[in-house]
C-alpha cells in the first residue's frame, strides 16, 4: 500500500481528494493538516466523509514529509512554497496543487503573484502535472505542480490545433465560466450566495494570472513567445467549467477535417472525449468525474475555430488530475480510482 497525506485536508479540492482516495485500492491515508481546524476531526469539517474516516486534523510541519509516499499540498498558493523544501527533505514526493510551482520562470511568478519566489530553484525541476501534455515526465518526478482549473480546461482545448501549427497562437481569445467552488471554501464577499447567485461577473480581464500559466504551455507547443486573451467569468453554479477558446485558422479547413484531427490526437486519452460533429461541451456531462469534453466548430465566414472544452473545476481542474497524476508517478494504471461517471442531473 502506498501512504499518502494531504496537507490542507478541509478546503475544498482536499475533501475532493479524500473521496477519491477513501475509494482508491492501492492507497492509505496517513495524515492530514489544516490550519483553523486543527485538532478536530475530520469527519466533523466534512460531514460527507463521516464513516469513511477518523482521522484527527494536525498541523502542517515537516514531519508529515516523512512517513508517506505521495503528500497532496492543497493549499492557497504561497502557503505551499514555504513548506516544500522541507517536506522533499523528508524523503516523499509532492503533488502541488497550488500555482506556486507551475510557472518555471520565477521573474514570471513574481509578476503576477507579487510575491518573490522562494525557492526558485525547484521551479527548474516542478514538472507541469498536465498528463496529456506531460506524461513521460510525470512519472518521475519529486515535484508534480498540478494546473490551474482554467489552464487545464483552456490548454487541452487549444492545443490540438496549436501543436499542428492550423491555428494562429497568437490570436487565442479564451472565454471562460468558473462555477464558485472554484474560488475555494474561505470566506470571501464574491462567493456569498447573494452575491454570485442568479447573476453572472468577469473578473480579472487581461490580468487574471492563470494567463501566464496557459502562455508557458502554448507557447511551448508554438515553439516561441506567445500570449493570449484569456477572460474568466463567475457563474452561479457550484462546479463546473466550460471554456469557449477562439483561434483564426490559418488555413481552410472544415468542421469534419477539424473532428477528425481532435479526435486523432486525444485518442490514446482516457479522460479527453471529443463530442460528436455539432455537439458542444456542458459542464453538466463532466460534474464529479475526471473528464474534460471537447467540443468542436469552424465558423467558415471568419476562418476562426471555436473549441469548447468542459471539465469540473474541483475534478479534472484540481483534485481527480491529482490522482491521475499520482497514479503516474506511482506506476499504478493511470485510471485507477477514478473510473467513475460523471453525475447528472
Ligand atoms: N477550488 C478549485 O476549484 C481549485 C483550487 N485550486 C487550488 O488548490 C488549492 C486549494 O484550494 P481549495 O481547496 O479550493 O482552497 P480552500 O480555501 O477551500 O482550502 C484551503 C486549505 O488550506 C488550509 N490552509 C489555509 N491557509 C493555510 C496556511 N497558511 N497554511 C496551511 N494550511 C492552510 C485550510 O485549512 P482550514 O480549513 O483549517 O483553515 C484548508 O484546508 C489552492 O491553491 C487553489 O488555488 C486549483 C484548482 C481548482
Ligand atoms: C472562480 C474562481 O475564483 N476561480 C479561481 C481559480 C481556481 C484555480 O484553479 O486556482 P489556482 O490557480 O489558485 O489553483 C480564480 O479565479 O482565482
Amino acid at each position: 500500500m502506498n501512504r499518502v497525506s494531504i496537507a490542507g485536508a478541509t478546503g475544498y479540492t482536499g475533501i475532493e481528494l479524500l473521496r477519491l482516495l477513501v475509494r482508491h485500492p492501492s492507497v492509505r491515508i496517513v495524515s492530514l493538516t489544516a490550519e483553523s481546524h486543527v485538532g478536530r476531526n475530520i469527519a466533523e469539517v466534512a460531514p460527507s466523509l463521516a464513516g469513511y474516516l477518523d482521522h484527527t486534523l494536525v498541523p502542517l510541519d515537516a514531519s508529515i514529509g516523512q512517513d508517506c509516499d505521495i503528500l497532496f499540498l492543497a493549499l492557497p498558493h504561497t502557503a505551499s512554497m514555504a513548506h516544500v523544501p522541507e517536506l522533499l527533505q523528508g524523503g516523499c514526493r509532492i503533488v502541488d496543487l497550488s500555482a506556486d510551482y507551475r510557472l518555471h520562470d520565477s521573474q514570471v511568478y513574481g509578476e503576477w503573484y507579487k510575491t518573490e519566489h522562494q525557492n526558485p530553484e525547484l521551479l527548474k525541476e516542478s514538472v507541469y502535472g498536465l498528463p496529456e501534455l506531460h506524461r513521460s515526465s510525470i512519472g518521475s518526478a519529486r515535484l508534480v505542480a498540478n494546473p490551474g482549473c482554467y489552464p487545464t480546461g483552456v490548454i487541452l482545448a487549444a492545443a490540438p490545433l496549436i501543436q499542428t501549427g492550423w491555428g494562429d497562437a497568437d490570436s487565442i481569445v479564451a472565454d471562460c465560466k468558473s462555477g464558485v467552488s472554484g474560488a475555494g471554501r474561505k470566506l470571501s464577499q464574491t462567493t456569498q450566495f447573494c452575491e454570485a447567485n442568479e447573476g453572472v461577473s468577469a473578473y480579472g480581464l487581461a490580468e487574471h494570472r492563470h494567463a501566464p500559466e496557459i502562455e508557458q504551455e502554448i507557447s511551448r507547443l508554438a515553439a516561441r513567445d506567445i500570449t493570449i486573451t484569456f477572460s474568466p467569468h463567475l457563474m452561479p453554479m457550484t462546479r463546473g467549467l466550460l471554456s469557449t477558446v477562439y483561434v483564426n485558422l490559418k488555413q481552410e479547413i472544415d468542421r469534419d477535417r477539424l473532428h477528425e484531427h481532435y479526435e486523432a490526437f486525444y485518442e490514446k486519452e482516457p479522460f479527453v472525449r471529443v463530442l460528436p460533429p455539432g455537439r458542444f461541451a456542458n459542464t453538466h456531462f463532466v460534474a464529479g468525474s475526471n473528464f474534460c469534453d471537447i467540443g468542436v466548430q469552424v465558423d467558415t465566414r471568419n476562418r476562426r475555430a471555436i473549441i469548447t472544452s468542459a471539465i469540473d473545476n474541483l475534478m479534472k481542474g484540481a483534485s481527480s488530475q491529482a490522482v491521475q497524476n499520482m497514479n503516474l508517478m506511482l506506476g499504478l494504471e493511470e485510471t485507477v480510482g477514478l473510473d467513475t461517471p460523471p453525475v447528472f442531473p
